[in-house]
């Protein structure tokens, strides 16, 4: 029997922070591998239940403290720093590829793989993944340009489906703001043909004001 992990520090130091989001970024690792490989094997049955069994055990080691709804834990930048559990770009999720962000002279560039965990048609992304892809990139442009907003409106083009197991590029990048309202613009290419758009996609972003914010948000710092 498992002892359930007891509660972090309610005040963790810079260190342990660091601490904290080393182990959450290994563990999401171990988990994503664990997810791909999940999807890939061909074991047998009797191998299946002993595996969900032993994960049913791990599972119940973290159960010790639980983050509320709309928490936003310690380790997390929002709205403006590194998501440690975002579906998309967070280490520590297992659903996230996860995309790694560089800015360039007008927008970012997002970089990741996509593995059968993401799959569509076979050997192919799925649509919904791609549009995850882009409202983030797309996203997190608008928070680069100092303009943090939430999506209203995307819309998507399927142009070529996107391969698995293949390096791909995300850009995203503000075209034009109106009050609260940011124009954002985005593709997915592979890395070996940026040129080639796989996927497109035209975005509103509105960012709310401050007391809509915080309604939205209750767990945002003041600071933020
Ligand atoms: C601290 C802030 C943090 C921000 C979040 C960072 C997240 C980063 C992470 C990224 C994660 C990835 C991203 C995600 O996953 S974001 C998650 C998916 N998106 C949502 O859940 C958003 C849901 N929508 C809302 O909550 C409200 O609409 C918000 C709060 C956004 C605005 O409600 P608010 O009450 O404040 O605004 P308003 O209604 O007065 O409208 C304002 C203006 O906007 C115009 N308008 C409205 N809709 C549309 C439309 N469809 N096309 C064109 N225009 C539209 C409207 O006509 C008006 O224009 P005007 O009449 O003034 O000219």
């Amino acid at each position: 029997m498992h002892t359930p992990l007891t509660e972090p520090p309610a005040e963790a130091g810079a260190d342990s922070l660091e601490d904290q989001k080393a182990a959450i970024t290994r563990l999401g690792h171990e988990l994503r591998t664990l997810v791909e490989t999940t999807v890939r094997t061909a074991a047998s049955p009797d191998t299946l239940h002993r595996v969900a069994d032993g994960v049913r055990q791990v599972t119940a080691q973290l159960t010790g403290r639980r983050r509320a709804r709309a928490e936003i834990p310690e380790v997390d930048g929002f709205p403006g720093g590194p998501r440690m559990y975002s579906p998309v770009v967070g280490a520590g999720s297992p659903l996230a590829p996860p995309v790694s962000i560089t800015p360039t002279d007008d927008g970012l560039i997002g970089h990741c793989t996509l593995g059968l965990a993401h799959e569509g048609p076979p050997g192919y992304g799925h649509g919904g993944m791609s549009a995850m892809l882009l409202d983030e990139l797309m996203g997190q442009a608008c928070t680069a340009a100092g303009t943090p907003g939430m999506t209203v409106s995307l819309q998507m083009r399927y142009h070529q489906p996107i391969p698995l197991e293949t390096p791909l590029r995300i850009l995203g990048r503000v075209t034009g703001t109106d009050n609260r309202k940011v124009f954002v613009t985005g593709t997915i290419t592979t890395e070996a043909d940026p040129s080639t758009r796989l996927v497109s996609a035209d975005g509103v972003f509105i960012a709310p004001d401050p007391d809509r914010a915080r309604a939205l948000f209750p767990g945002l710092r003041e600071e933020a």
